[in-house]
C-alpha cells in the first residue's frame, strides 16, 4: 500500500507538489493521471526515496522508502529512464542487482522470462530498442518480488504489441494482490488498465475516485452537430424542454439528452442544413477535459481557446 499524507515538493520558489493527500489500496491498478508538469513523476520519486520531501509524508507499507528494509523486496519501479548501463547485458545487469539486493540467481531467468527478455537476455542493453529497455525495466522491477510496483509512464515509446504486453501485466500484478500505480497522461491507457483514479494539477488533488465514476460524474453521452446554423437548429432543440441542454461553439452544437436520430430528423424538419452529426459516447477523455481544464499548466494558445 502507498500513503501520501500533506505531501510538498519545492524547487526553489516553485511549488511543484501541494499538500497533495491520497492511498493507493493493493488489488487494483490505481491511474496517476494529470497534465504535463502536475506533479506525478516528482511524487513518485519522492515516493522512491530519489526525491526529499519539502514537507509532508510519502509512505511505503507504512514507512518512508529510507526505512524499509531491504526496499526492493517491497517496491518496484518501472522508470522511463531505465535501469541499466547500456555496455552491460540485461543478465549481467539483473545478476548484480540481484546480488547487491540479495535475491537468488535463478530469479533473474525467471524475471527475464516474465519480461519476455529470456531470448535477448545476452545482448547488450545499448542496442536494445525503446520497448526492450522498458521490459528490462519491468524485470529489474519485478527481481524482489516486490508487493507494491510503480510505472510511470509505462506504454510511452511501445508498439501495439508492447502496450498489450504492459496492460495485462499491470493486471496481472494487481490480480495477484499487490499495489499497483501507473502514472499516465494518455487517457485511452488509462480507461482500459485503471479500477481507480488519483486525477492531480498544479501539484494538487483534483479527484480520487474509481474510474467508472469519474467517467459517470463528469463526462456524458451527447451529440455533436456541425451545422452552418446552430442559432435555428438551437431554438428548435431548446422547444423540445428541459430534457435537453444545448452547448454552443463555432459552427458546432453540442446536444444533451436526445440521440442522434432525433437531432437529424429535427433538423430535417426544421429545414436546418447538417454538415456533421455525430454521437459522443461518455469517456475518461471527457470527463479529464472537464476535470483538469482550469489546471493545466502548458496549455498552447489552441488549447486554452
Ligand atoms: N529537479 C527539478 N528541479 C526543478 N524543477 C523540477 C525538477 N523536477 C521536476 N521539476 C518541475 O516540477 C514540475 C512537475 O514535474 P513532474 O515531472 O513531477 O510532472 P509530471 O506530472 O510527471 O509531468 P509529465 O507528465 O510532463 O512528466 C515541472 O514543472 C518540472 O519542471
Amino acid at each position: 500500500m502507498l500513503a501520501v499524507r500533506e505531501l510538498t515538493k519545492r524547487y526553489g520558489d516553485r511549488t511543484v507538489v501541494d499538500g497533495l493527500t491520497f492511498t493507493v489500496e493493493p488489488g487494483r491498478v490505481t491511474g496517476f493521471l494529470g497534465p504535463n508538469g502536475a506533479g506525478k513523476t516528482t511524487t513518485m520519486r519522492v515516493l522512491l526515496g530519489l526525491a526529499a520531501a519539502t514537507s509532508g509524508e510519502a509512505l511505503v507499507d507504512g514507512r518512508a522508502y529510507r526505512d524499509l528494509p531491504r526496499p526492493a523486496l517491497r517496491v518496484g519501479a518501472v522508470l522511463p529512464s531505465g535501469p541499466a548501463h547500456p555496455g552491460r547485458s540485461a543478465r549481467a545487469h539483473l545478476r548484480a542487482k540481484a546480488a547487491s539486493v540479495g535475491v537468488p540467481r535463478d530469479r533473474v531467468e525467471e524475471v527475464l522470462e516474465q519480461a519476455g527478455l529470456a531470448g535477448a537476455a545476452g545482448r547488450r542493453v545499448g542496442g536494445y530498442s525503446l520497448g526492450m529497455r522498458q521490459r528490462l525495466g519491468v524485470a529489474d522491477a519485478l527481481l524482489g518480488d516486490p508487493g507494491v510496483l510503480l510505472f510511470d509512464e509505462p506504454v510511452n515509446g511501445l508498439d501495439l504489441d508492447g502496450v498489450r504486453w504492459m496492460r495485462g501485466l499491470m493486471r496481472r500484478m494487481a490480480g495477484e494482490g499487490r499495489t499497483v500505480f501507473v502514472s499516465s497522461h494518455l487517457m485511452s491507457e488509462m480507461e482500459a488498465v485503471a479500477d481507480h483514479l488519483v486525477v492531480v494539477g498544479r501539484g494538487r488533488l483534483i479527484t480520487d475516485a474509481p474510474l467508472s465514476e469519474v467517467i459517470g460524474a463528469w463526462s456524458r453521452t451527447h451529440v455533436e452537430v456541425r451545422t452552418p446554423d446552430t442559432g435555428s437548429l438551437g431554438e428548435c432543440l431548446a422547444a423540445l424542454g428541459p430534457r435537453v441542454r444545448v452547448e454552443a461553439g463555432a459552427g458546432l452544437l453540442r446536444v444533451f439528452g436526445p440521440s442522434a436520430a432525433e437531432v437529424g430528423d429535427l433538423a430535417h424538419g426544421a429545414g436546418v442544413r447538417v454538415h456533421g452529426l455525430l454521437t459522443r459516447e461518455a469517456s475518461l477523455e471527457q470527463a479529464y477535459l472537464e476535470l483538469t481544464g482550469g489546471a493545466v499548466e502548458f496549455a498552447s494558445a489552441e488549447g486554452a481557446r
